[in-house]
């Protein structure tokens, strides 16, 4: 199949659905967040007002009377919108169905879009032969843009369908592809962070770049998105050192320098593997540890994201709690490429964040549901080894991993990750008796908000959300938002 030219991908004008005109719009009924880690938000016979730019403009509990004019009224009341009338208010209306819920959108830290076709196909590897195998000849094919844009399309409404309205994702070492990721994710309106690969040592002769070409298809690639979304209200670049042992001291070295000039986002893998880690620990000698490699090159701060974290040492974990580096928790993969349990608890008591990351395809499902529920049962592993039930992660905690983690760890805490006046909307709205559902609710389990005691239908319906965490499946996502913006409707 011949390759495309840029100019056939990369029109002028890109039309993103996140950018288009919106009515401000009133939802109505119940939310459910995790603004807190472990603790479990229920906002019912709730109103939020989401204004033009998908902003969050006002939240009203508790209002009984959901008729239009009450619920019209008393958005004129709260809204900040200075020349609002009422003519201009769309009301979406969910309470008529108790199984109705909005829920933050999922924020995927960890996602490498071109090994999307590997998905579930690992055999028996473990990591650094997974990536001769698997990884390297499929990422190498990226080149072809036909087949770029076919992959990538799919991994963005793939992820868009199972809630993720975040991804950071990494691209190849390509700049066309690269480049191309971060248009369709812009077009089909998911907020992303777009790495291109950096990989200059240790890779095969079909796959690898060196310093020159790294450095300008790194800049390249940041100028692109930059000049595409100048706002960067919807896509980011990010720099994507592959991990220590594909780059040589001198490329980690300029990609610091960079990061520190730019204050970009930074993510990398570390600490995944036992057998990685003591190459990559011979390989540079002169740092303390691997963790010392990426913080003696100034590649850690606030906006850096750091995949795994798995086998590190207390000084490695000081290293990541002081620059306030963010952990991505990636147990599907972690299990099925057999690298071990991250201890995600001790992470957290020591202050650092941790998100959850698909790492597809180190792990095979797209879903960060169902890597939530992952993280809950590794977590259950770790407690048999240890005999700390401590260890143990709960609905709440991976909800929270799943939303309101990921935005600390990737530093747009004050743009998503929870219901918050300010913060944009970017929900999905689940509904658990969805057609062909996997859940099975039966009557005496239904919340009944309408005729029990609030704190008794809080009671049900947070049992529910467990329900939907084990059981639930994309099957139960009818819309999906992002910036307020409708970007995937089932119904
Ligand atoms: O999970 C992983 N996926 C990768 O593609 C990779 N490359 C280096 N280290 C890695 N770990
Ligand atoms: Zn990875």
């Amino acid at each position: 199949m011949p390759s495309r030219t840029n100019a056939a991908f990369f029109p002028e004008k890109i039309d993103p659905i996140c950018h288009a005109k919106i009515d401000y719009t009133v939802y109505y009924g119940t939310f459910a967040h995790t603004p807190i880690l472990g603790e479990l938000d229920i906002l019912a016979f709730t109103a939020i007002g989401v204004d033009q730019d998908g902003t969050i403009d006002f939240i009203v509990p508790k209002i009984t009377d959901n008729s239009i004019s009450n619920l019209i009224s008393i958005t004129l009341e709260n809204s900040t919108c200075k020349n609002l009338i009422k003519e201009d208010i769309k009301i979406i209306n969910i309470s008529d169905d108790e199984n109705k819920f909005f829920f933050p959108g999922f924020i995927d830290t960890h996602i490498h879009a071109p090994q999307f076709p590997n998905n579930g196909i690992f055999g028996n590897s473990t990591l650094l032969d997974w990536l001769e195998v698997y990884t390297f000849p499929l990422e190498s094919s990226f080149t072809n843009l036909d087949f770029a844009s076919q992959i990538y399309t799919k991994v963005i409404q793939r992820t868009l369908g199972y809630g993720t309205t975040t991804a950071s994702y990494y691209a190849t070492i390509h700049t066309d592809a690269s480049n191309l990721l971060a248009d369709l994710s812009l077009k089909l309106g998911q907020r992303s962070f777009v790495g291109k690969v950096c990989m200059n040592q240790n890779s095969p002769d079909h796959y690898i770049e060196t310093i020159e070409e790294c450095k300008n298809s790194t800049i390249q690639v940041i100028d692109h998105i930059k000049e595409r979304n100048p706002s960067g209200d919807l896509i980011n670049p990010v720099l994507t050192p592959r991990f220590a042992a594909s780059c040589t001291d001198d490329l980690l070295k300029w990609l610091g320098e960079l990061r520190k000039k730019g204050d970009y986002h930074c993510q990398t893998h570390l600490s995944e593997n036992h057998r990685e880690i003591e190459w990559i620990t011979k390989m540079f000698p002169q740092y303390q540890s691997y963790t010392d490699i990426y913080l003696q090159n100034n590649l850690l701060s606030s906006k850096t994201t750091l995949a795994h974290c798995i086998h590190l040492s207390d000084d490695e974990m000081n290293i990541l709690k002081y620059t306030k580096s963010g952990v991505s928790h990636c147990p599907t993969s972690n299990s099925s490429i057999t690298s071990g349990e991250a201890r995600i608890r001790w992470l957290l008591e020591n202050n650092i964040s941790v998100s959850l990351g698909t790492d597809c395809s180190g792990g095979f499902t797209p879903s960060i549901l169902e890597v939530a529920k992952h993280a809950l049962l590794v977590s259950r592993h770790l407690v048999m080894k240890t005999k700390d039930d401590n260890e143990k992660l709960t609905s709440n905690d991976v909800f929270y991993l799943a939303t309101m983690g990921g935005a600390k760890v990737l530093n747009i805490e004050d743009k998503v990750g929870c219901f918050k006046k300010g913060l944009k909307f970017d929900a999905q709205l689940i509904n658990l008796n969805a057609k062909d559902s996997n859940i099975d609710i039966f009557e005496f389990q239904n919340p009944m908000w309408n005729t029990l005691p609030i704190n008794d239908s809080k009671k049900k319906f947070a049992d529910l959300l467990d329900k939907w965490l084990f059981n639930g499946d994309n099957r139960n996502i009818e819309k999906v938002y992002v910036n307020g913006r409708n970007v995937i409707s089932k119904v």
